[in-house]
Parts: structure tokens; sequence; C-alpha cells
């Protein structure tokens, strides 16, 4: 199964011209008039955007974790509330919300924004939930080898409210826990009550 290891060094900006195409083709299939005044930028906005919001697909999520530095802290660490925005690869619709990463160290930890980075890096493709949390945790396994790791992901997916089953407000949690996580129930809860909002 093709994931997000292993990225695809895709720069949506090089292949605009045909974006740019496709996107026109699908206007008309829908039927609209490309050529009324509304509309004869939207391919290029459209491509710009998929810039944006597909960025993730030239960036290899262990280099956004990048800067780490030695040091000897053995108790958790949590990055909270790290709000990314994706899209499901089911529908490409929107789903967001955000990330919350607790992790004990063990001799390696990160530069604070590199978590938020890995997020982006992860997020900003065609995605399921349970994939970006999953990798999350693998990777900050991998890079940090740390004595644990928890990922908890919360969404709200359009492709649920907007059209569909079409259930407003509802939402998805999804976690996942590697290392000393597993079999610590209490430091699972002591890592729930701290990404609680109070
Ligand atoms: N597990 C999981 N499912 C997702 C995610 N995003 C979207 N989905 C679901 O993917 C499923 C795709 O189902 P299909 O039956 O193939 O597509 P569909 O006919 O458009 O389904 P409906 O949404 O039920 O109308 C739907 O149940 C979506 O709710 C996600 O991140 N994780
Ligand atoms: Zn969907």
């Amino acid at each position: 199964m093709a994931g997000i290891k292993d990225y695809t060094n895709v720069k949506v900006g090089e292949n605009r011209d045909q974006i740019e195409y496709h996107v026109k083709e699908i206007l008309k299939l829908i039927g609209e008039n490309t050529e009324r005044e509304g509309l004869l930028e939207t391919p290029a906005r459209v491509t710009r955007m998929y810039e944006e919001i597909f960025a993730g697909y030239s960036v290899d999520p262990r280099e956004a974790l990048g800067v780490t530095f030695d040091e000897n802290h053995q108790e958790m660490v949590i990055v909270k509330d790290i709000v990314y925005y994706s899209q499901c690869e089911h529908h490409m619709a929107p789903f967001f919300g955000k990330v919350h990463i607790g992790y004990v160290p063990s001799g390696k930890i990160a530069g604070l924004s590199k978590f938020a980075r890995l997020v982006e890096a992860i997020t900003r493709r065609l995605q399921v939930q349970e994939r970006i949390t999953t990798e999350i945790a693998d990777i900050l396994d991998e890079v940090l080898k740390p004595t644990g790791v928890m990922v908890v992901v919360e969404g709200e997916h359009l492709c649920m409210c907007a059209r569909g089953v079409k259930k407003p407000g509802s939402k998805t949690i999804t976690s996942a826990v590697r290392g000393g996580f597993r079999h610590d129930a209490p430091l699972r809860a002591e890592f729930m009550s701290l990404i609680r909002n109070h």
C-alpha cells in the first residue's frame, strides 16, 4: 500500500497548465459556461489552491521533523490543538480539526514547531483520518525513538455534513499509541486529561 512514508515528491506547481485544463473541462461537464466572467480565472485559482492544499506531496514528513536536540527530559511532552485542513480521499471534500501529540522522550526532543510541520506534511494530501493518525505516530516513533507516543486526531468531514448522510456537527476521533503508552493506562489518562480544553 502506498503510504505517506513513500512521499512522491510531486510539486503541484509543475503541473499547473494541465490541472488548469482539466478543471476547465470539469466545469464544462457539470454544465457551466467557462467563458462567463466569474469563471474565467477559476481554473487558475483552483490550481493555486491545489498548490497549497496538496503541498504535502512534495515534503518528506520525516524531514519536516528535521531539527532534533539531545535532551535528558524523561517526562511527557504534549503539543495540542494543532489545527489541520485535509481532503478526504473518497470525495475530495475537506475535513479538518485538531491534532494532539504526546510523547515521552528517550534522550531526543524535537523543535516544537516541527510537530506542526509534520502535521502539515501529512494532512496536505488526499487522506483518511485514521492514516493521518497512524502516520504521525509512526514517524514520531521512527525519528525520535521515544519511550512512548500517543496521537489523538479530531475531525469534521464535509462529505458527511454537506452531502450524503448530512450529519453536520458529528465528529470523528481517532487515536494511536506506541511504546510505553500501550500498557500504561494512567499515562494515557494523564494525556487525555491534559488535552481536554478547560
Ligand atoms: N474511515 C474513514 N472513512 C471516511 C473518511 N472520510 C470519508 N470517509 C467515508 O468513506 C466512505 C465512502 O463510502 P462509499 O459508499 O464508497 O461512498 P458514498 O456512496 O459517497 O458514501 P456516502 O458518504 O455514505 O454517501 C463514506 O462512508 C465516508 O463517510 C475517513 O477519514 N475515514
Ligand atoms: Zn469523503
